[in-house]
């Protein structure tokens, strides 16, 4: 079975979306975000017959799933998956590495920018483009009449990377990437303020990353805004960005059941996922849903514990005002934006089999929740939908010294003294958690969502005390090293507003056509 309409988290209303309009739309006109009411299940034969396919066939196959071969066909598809893995400097694109017997890295960072964003937004990128020459396949190049899209985003640091290398120099694609100052590490902001291409811009805004999603969101929900300048997103709020990171659960599990010499049977897995905004773990869910075995769903969070606190109680609030400062700062959130994705299914499941009454009821609940979240009041789910939770996530908070301390005991005890940066960490301290109160055994695989050269504070603060240990020799690539000889490209926002980010966007996009 397939679904490949789209329907926001906060509607009540029967209208559906398709893929294109999904995707091109990024965040719903009623703030509500896109997902397909029905998760398609897998074939039966699933085990069998996808157990060995490449990343890109298995990717074929998931994508085709949940995307219409009217709106894209099988080549098209297999053209832009092509395409967007070409860039991986793995061939396996998303490899594991074993570091203990049952617990296997998930290495997510092969990417042009060393970050797990990258699988999403090498696609988002490309499907852009695929979109837009169509629609402006009859126009010339130079028509004042084609069809432009105005990027913005939101990022804590990686995401915002991943969003410029994957559109720059894309034609009719503006893109707007607002950053905390002085909150990402230096090489994040080299990273985005070295890129020359015409079309990027990187805004630098006194705050934190919950400000700039603020802001973002709001310009999404201004219509006489978003109706002229055609907005559109990147951040995990677009539906692509979840659908493309589906295929990793489904590669190593798979890669898993090779390597263990198990059978689908014996193989009981749990992925481990160092979280912030729910969108990297909430593909996991839907792969889960899909059919695949996933024994468990843990969500590893640092010291900002929103969803921690939630699986513990059921209730999901801010604790205070302020985002607390850790060594995983891509993690420090303190409203985790797809978690009403999960929310919305977790409502409409309890809501018996008319499956149309119940999609508008659960965007009717959806919608008042969000509004009471918006106005400072907690979310309290009742207790069958934290046990509908509770069924298939888990959760783990790590501490800051967790996390240095994870960092050096695998550094000592793996074979290759094998260096992860402080989000893997995080979940690799959570997945030891996990195991110390597992009463039977699992294998684990912890996500790995950054490569470690891009933390240096935190890496080398864990291990310069180690005899051997050299950051520039062993830790970071030439590619990055090379990046702080580059001129950077950064416009200060002292006093962010959303009117002061669209009067900033207007400035720029009229520099750029001139
Ligand atoms: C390195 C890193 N790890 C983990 C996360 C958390 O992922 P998510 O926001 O999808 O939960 C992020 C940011 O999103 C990240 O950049
Ligand atoms: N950690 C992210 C924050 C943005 O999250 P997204 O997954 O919704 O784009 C980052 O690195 O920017």
């Amino acid at each position: 079975m397939s679904s490949q309409q789209y329907r926001s988290t906060r509607s009540s209303s029967t209208s559906q979306l398709s893929f294109e309009e999904a995707v091109m739309t990024g965040l719903a006109p009623d703030g509500g975000l896109f997902l397909p009411s029905v998760i398609p299940q897998l074939p039966e034969t699933f085990l069998t017959e996808w157990k060995d396919l490449s990343f890109q066939e298995l990717a074929f196959k998931i994508l085709r799933l949940y995307i219409n071969p009217q709106e894209i066909d099988d080549a098209g598809l297999q053209t832009l998956i092509s395409k967007s893995y070409s860039t991986f400097r793995s061939p396996k694109v998303t490899p594991l590495h074993k570091i203990y017997n049952d617990i296997n890295i998930l290495e997510l960072f092969h990417g042009p920018t060393y970050a797990f964003k990258d699988v999403a937004l090498q696609f988002v990128g490309n499907l852009f483009e695929y979109f837009l020459t169509r629609k402006n396949a009859h126009l010339a190049a130079d028509s004042k009449d084609r069809h432009h899209i105005t990027v913005v985003g939101a990022t804590s640091g990686d995401t915002g990377s991943a969003a410029i290398y994957g559109l720059r120099n894309k034609k009719d694609v503006s893109v707007f990437i607002l950053y905390p100052t002085g909150k990402i590490s230096a090489i994040q902001e080299e990273q985005m303020t070295t890129v020359e291409d015409a079309n990027v811009h990187t805004l630098s805004v006194t705050g934190n990353f919950d400000d700039c999603q603020g802001i973002v969101k709001e310009i999404f929900g201004d219509v006489e805004f978003n109706s002229k300048y055609h907005v559109g997103a990147i951040n995990s709020i677009n539906w692509a960005r979840i659908l493309a990171q589906i295929t990793y659960y489904f590669y190593s599990y798979f890669e898993l059941l090779r390597s263990s010499n198990k059978s689908p049977e014996e193989l009981k897995v749990k992925y481990v996922v160092p979280s912030g905004n729910f969108g990297d773990i909430l593909a996991g869910y839907f792969a889960k849903k899909m059919g695949l075995p996933i024994a468990k769903l843990v969500i590893a969070t640092n010291e900002n514990d929103i969803l921690d606190r939630f699986m513990k109680s059921g209730k999901y609030e801010k604790e205070s005002s302020e985002v607390k400062a850790t060594y995983s700062p891509a993690m420090d959130i303190l409203i985790s934006s797809n978690f009403e994705r999960l929310l919305w299914y977790l409502v409409r499941n309890n809501l018996g089999n008319d499956q149309a009454a119940a999609d508008l009821q659960a965007g009717e609940t959806l919608n008042n929740w969000m509004k009471d979240l918006k106005a400072g009041k907690p979310i309290e789910v009742d207790a069958k939908t934290l046990e509908a939770a509770r069924a298939d996530f888990d959760s783990e908070r790590v501490s800051n010294s967790e996390t240095i301390e994870t960092i050096k005991l695998v550094y000592r005890e793996s074979s290759q003294s094998y260096v992860i940066d402080p989000h893997t960490a995080v979940g690799v301290k959570a997945t030891h958690l996990q195991k110390a109160k597992d009463t039977e055994s699992f294998d684990y695989v912890s996500l790995s969502t950054a490569h470690p050269a891009k933390f240096s504070d935190a890496v080398s603060k864990a291990l310069s005390t180690f005899s051997g240990y050299n950051f520039e020799a062993d830790v970071l690539p030439a590619e990055l090293k090379a990046l702080s000889t580059k001129e950077k490209r950064i416009k200060l926002v002292p006093n962010p507003s959303v009117k002061v980010v669209e009067d900033i966007i207007v400035e720029e996009l009229a520099k750029e056509n001139a």
